[in-house]
């Protein structure tokens, strides 16, 4: 039997109604609130201790629904179970309530609730607060990682003001201003990244998801699962719950697919169904998803070569390349170096209390180097040569020569006389050479650790060794 939105149950497990009579009396003057609700839970009764935390009068709250006055109030419920629940932690502006709910009740019919909030002296419960307080802080954090979701860049992290970093700055804006698939290319840390997600804080998707996947660091038999999702018990171990892929995140915003060169030739014909038709099909079910999601891809490979070779399928190519955004190395736009080191050791100092100058013979020093790392590597460079400096002043051209990749061997460039210079191709790629080894070897033959060691991706070091042997 159920009466004015109350609950009828077994076992009786609330305050008898008559009972109100004798105890709100006693309560009214009581240091912790009270408060009593009707079986639509608006509000019959409240102490005078309560009121003052509410900040208004008793007479002016009663007849109130509980949940305008207390938005995070689970009265309601308390109503609509007939359930007790005791030593329950509220939020009531910036404050933690400790509540008990009773229900009230008169023939074995709920018809309101009471509830009793301790809000001063909670020491006696501080353990259980201390363990709240821990998991709040766990949802903050998992919070701020999911915030993380959205993009950090926009245009003018984009440092450059050479005419090819401009018309690369012109086309991307061009791009944030059409939802169309987009093709960045671009050597290894030239800023793809950057670009991408500056396209989509510039454009209509804003406000929805970014959702980046680095397609070299993604094992390939786990690459389908990761794109499209898993759906419950696909195989042994997947879990009794959905598992979303990075399509269903980016749903209503934008994917960004890092070194796209990377993909396996039997996704890439996946991928390519799957940007026509906008559904997906999670692994393991055999129901399709609608996905909105705006595809941006980069690659650092050699795209014509691979559509030669028939690694890479042109019509997923033609499908990417609606609009197609070439990034410059550094060595082509040498006149924002300048500039870049600015941005980069303002940047590098914010995270700690070194000193941030060049002099200008340490940027004509860097202006000399062929900067195969591109700005990666100029800002692993100019990180390098402050750690050393400890802040003593500007960088010098010897500080900063020092770490530039043969310095070390090679002494001071002032020192370097006519007959040690070779041609830089040649001294580069010795360089290069010896810095993979070293990177290697300091890894433990670890090639991913060996990748980001060196600041470059693990496709990009894949390829150079292959170039090695
Ligand atoms: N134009 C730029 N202005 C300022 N900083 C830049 C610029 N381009 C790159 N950087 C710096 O270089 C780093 C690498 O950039 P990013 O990851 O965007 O390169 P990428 O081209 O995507 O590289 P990869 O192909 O290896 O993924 C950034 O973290 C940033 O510090």
């Amino acid at each position: 039997m159920t009466a004015g939105g109350g609950s009828s149950r077994g076992p009786f497990m609330g305050i008898p109604r008559h009972l109100l009579t004798t105890l709100l009396p006693l309560l009214e003057e009581a240091t912790a609130g009270a408060i009593a609700v009707d079986s639509d839970a608006r509000i019959t009764w409240i102490n005078a201790s309560y009121a003052r935390l509410i900040g208004d009068a008793p007479e002016r709250l009663v007849g109130r629904a509980i949940r305008e006055v207390i938005p995070a109030t689970r009265m309601p419920e308390t109503v609509r179970t007939g359930q007790p629940r005791l030593l329950d932690i509220m939020e009531f502006r910036d404050q933690q309530l400790v509540v008990s709910r009773l229900p009230v009740e008169e023939d074995g019919v709920v018809v309101g609730a009471l509830a009793f909030v301790l809000y001063d002296d909670l020491q006696p419960l501080a353990p259980l607060m201390s363990k709240y307080r821990r998991l709040q802080d766990d949802l903050a954090a998992a919070r701020r990682a999911l915030a993380r979701r959205t993009a950090r860049y926009s245009l003018s992290d984009f440092v450059g003001a050479s005419p090819a970093a401009l018309d690369v700055k012109r086309r991307a804006r061009l791009a944030a201003g059409r939802d169309t698939p987009t093709l960045l290319l671009g050597e290894t840390g030239t800023g793809k990244e950057i670009l991408a997600q500056a396209i989509h804080s510039a454009s209509a998707r804003a406000d929805r998801p970014f959702v980046g996947v680095n397609l070299a660091a993604v094992p390939e038999n786990l690459l389908e699962a990761e794109f499209f999702g898993v759906a419950p018990g696909a195989y042994t171990g997947a879990g009794q719950r959905t598992r979303e892929g990075k399509f269903q995140l980016a749903h209503g915003g934008t994917l960004f697919l890092d070194e796209i060169g990377d993909m396996p030739l039997a996704l890439q014909a996946k991928l390519l169904r799957v940007l026509e038709e906008q559904q997906v099909e999670p692994l393991g079910s055999n129901q399709v998803q609608q996905v909105d999601v705006r595809v941006i891809a980069a690659t650092s490979r050699d795209i014509g070569a691979m559509l030669a070779d028939g690694t890479f399928r042109s019509d997923l190519y033609y499908r990417l390349n609606v609009l197609e955004i070439r990034v410059p190395p550094l060595r082509e736009r040498l006149q924002d170096l300048g500039i870049l080191c600015e941005a980069l050791l303002e940047d590098i100092a914010l995270g700690g209390e070194l000193h941030a100058e060049l002099t200008s013979d340490a940027l004509a020093v860097l202006e000399l180097y062929h900067w195969p790392g591109n700005i990666r590597e100029l800002r692993n460079t100019l990180e390098q040569a402050m750690t050393m400096n400890e802040g003593e002043g500007a960088l010098s051209a010897n500080e900063v020569h020092a770490v530039l990749p043969g310095g070390r061997d090679n002494g001071s460039p002032a020192a370097t006389s006519a007959a040690m210079v070779r041609p830089l191709a040649e001294t580069v790629a010795d360089a290069e050479q010896a810095a993979i080894e070293s990177a290697l070897r300091a890894a433990g033959g670890n090639r991913s650790r060996a990748a980001r060691l060196l600041g470059i991706s693990r496709s990009v070091l894949y390829e150079k060794l292959s170039k090695l042997s």
